[in-house]
């Protein structure tokens, strides 16, 4: 129980509701104990009247008077069991509710080596599976326990007050029933586990296929993809079926147990009946609604031990989450303004899960206003030297530094805020293609969008979509080109109108005239911002203030569009290799 502490805080927010479920529940298990007491009455009547004690219009009566008792009793039992369902299940609802929200919020708040770390089905499932199971033991196992709890504590006392040797045979089964339930709890937990995993297997395979339907169809494997699916499947039917068996003993050996204690009452109750040790032939009737009010609450018994074993495992994997600590932590509370000068000294940087050293004492100062283009081969560190801007990673030694202090000292919220920042692979959510853009801006207006997008060229893209602004992008913004995603996200970037832009390498995919169409907009735009271009063509970069050029994570090269043409090295080399794939 020591992981499910951790939900103390939310009974302590919903104490009120909680202990008023729990009031309700007792009363409403009180009122079904009325209904077995007032069948023995009634049979009592009946066999009184059958003996002569009563007249028969005296037995109506009592008949009549039972019957209200008992009609009335079970519309207040129901009522308070509808009550108690409102109050308690409706607690574990909002704990539920509480626990997915702070699993998001700590998500979120943790830095990008979390995300590299865990796989995203892991991440989904904790959220929701487990947080499932864990409402499981906030409502359903607190519920059930409490009535279990009175039930046992107003009745079993009773019974023995009432006929003390037939109390005792009618419970013998009961542990036993208890005790095989929490068996087959425990295996049923085993096999659902593994039918829980095989349908994420399942869920990843599929997804994946019809993410890659294209690649799938290019290359004709779709028979080898269906046999492997066929496979899946054939391990699924395997798991789910060892399930179905072991969910097959549940029921049936329940009704069996319930089915001795019967025997035992009738055998029992009706051998005391006849020797004279119990008064009345109804309260044989009598235990055996006893026994059938108690099978339930006693399976439960057996139910609720696995539910919390199950919710405690839950919440371990919940917490394990809960106490990472983003490696990224923002530990100044004031907001910093930036102005947008840059510096780089010395700075080296090693990713941890790879060890894959990026950069390598890289020292260089850009000033507030200047345009730096970064041209390198692919795996030079290019894209690293932004994420450390933005400090999505710290520099392994070396100090990044923004007008001048370093970032760890900067607000991190001030930081990102003053960074727009357009990643080599654009992501679009499935929303309109306005609402994509306004991501930069939550107040822009709608003029203010068509803006950036002329800025971006994807105003005219835009405009031929039948619904305009309005174009729902399906998942991953699948209905644009690579190109038009781009400018899309560029434009996202423009409307935020932040001090620093990063553009990494963000107009690969537009042919060179936009290129050009798009760069000449975007020197109007960020004439007094700091702008980072990462590129792979110098067609990018010659009209940046400074050029650096990098390889194998060091600077080899660094100076102007001029500077770097007239000097022997890697940028004259590709300058002119891609000015004659131009030319030719
Ligand atoms: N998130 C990461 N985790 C681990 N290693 C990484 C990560 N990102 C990049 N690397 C590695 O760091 C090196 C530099 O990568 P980076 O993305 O900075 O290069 P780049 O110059 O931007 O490349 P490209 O031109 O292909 O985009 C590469 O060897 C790459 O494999």
């Amino acid at each position: 129980m020591k992981e499910l502490k951790h939900l103390n805080k939310y009974f302590k927010k919903y104490w009120l509701k909680l202990l008023l479920g729990i009031i309700i529940t007792i009363i409403a298990r009180v009122f079904s104990l009325v209904m077995p007491s007032y069948v023995n009455k009634s049979i009592q009547a009946v066999e009184d009247f059958a003996s002569d004690v009563i007249t028969l219009s005296d037995a109506k009566g009592l008949l009549l008077q039972y019957i209200l008792i008992i009609v009335g009793a079970a519309i207040l039992s129901g009522l308070f069991t509808f009550l108690m369902r409102q109050t308690i299940i409706n607690v574990s609802r909002y704990i539920e509710y509480d626990l997915k929200n702070e699993v998001f919020d700590h998500y979120q708040f943790l830095s990008l080596n979390f995300y590299k770390k865990n796989r995203i089905g892991d991440l989904m499932n904790r959220i929701s599976e487990d947080v499932n199971q864990v409402r499981l033991y906030g409502g359903p196992a607190i519920m059930y326990g409490i009535q279990t709890l009175t039930l046992f504590v107003c009745l079993i006392p009773l019974m023995f007050i009432k006929a003390p040797t037939l109390a005792a045979y009618t419970l013998l089964p009961l542990p036993i029933l208890s005790v095989l339930i929490y068996q087959i709890s425990k295996i049923i937990h085993r096999r659902s586990t593994k039918v829980q995993e095989y349908l994420s297997t399942l869920s990843t395979f599929t997804q994946e296929s019809f993410s890659g339907i294209s690649v799938i169809k290019a290359y004709s494997i779709e028979p080898r993809v269906n046999a492997e699916l066929r496979d899946l499947a054939q391990e699924g039917k395997d798991t789910s079926m060892a399930l179905a068996k072991v969910n097959a003993w549940f029921f049936p050996l329940m009704i069996l147990l319930i089915g001795i204690s019967n025997v035992f009452v009738i055998y029992i109750g009706g051998r005391q009946y006849i020797n004279g040790e119990i008064e009345t032939i109804g309260i044989i009737a009598e235990f055996i609604l006893y026994v059938n009010m108690l099978t339930w609450p006693v399976a439960v018994v057996g139910w609720l031990t696995s539910i919390v074993q199950r919710a405690e495992a839950s919440q371990k994997r919940i917490n394990e989450f809960l106490k990472e600590e983003p490696s990224i932590q923002n530990k100044i509370e004031t907001p910093t303004p930036i102005k947008g000068n840059i510096e780089f000294k010395d700075v080296t940087f090693t990713y941890e899960d790879t060890d894959i050293t990026a950069l390598k004492d890289v020292s260089f100062t850009i000033k507030a206003g200047q345009t730096v283009a970064i041209l390198g081969k692919t795996g030079s560190g290019k894209s690293t030297i932004l994420d450390l801007v933005a400090r999505l990673y710290d520099a392994t030694s070396g100090e990044v530094l923004i007008d001048g202090v370093p970032v760890q000292k900067l607000n991190l919220n001030s930081l990102r805020s003053s960074i727009g920042a357009v990643p080599q692979d654009a992501f679009l959510f499935s929303d309109t293609i306005e609402n994509n853009i306004r991501f930069g801006n939550e107040n822009a207006t709608h003029e203010e969008i068509v803006e950036v997008a002329k800025k971006a060229v994807v105003h005219k893209n835009i405009e031929g979509f039948a619904k305009k602004y309005d174009t729902i992008l399906g998942e991953r913004g699948i209905t644009l080109s690579g190109g038009q995603k781009q400018r899309v996200s560029i434009a996202r970037a423009l409307l935020k109108d932040p001090k620093i832009y990063l553009f990494d390498d963000c107009l690969s995919a537009v042919d060179t005239e936009t290129e050009e169409e798009i760069l000449n907009n975007l020197k109007r735009v960020s004439e007094s911002k700091t702008t980072l271009i990462v590129s792979h063509r110098v067609s990018s970069a010659k009209n940046a203030d400074k050029i650096i050029v990098l390889d194998k994570g060091k600077i080899i090269q660094e100076g102007t569009h001029e500077e770097l043409n007239n000097t022997d090295g890697y940028y004259k080399k590709l300058y002119i290799d891609q000015l004659s794939g131009k030319e030719s």
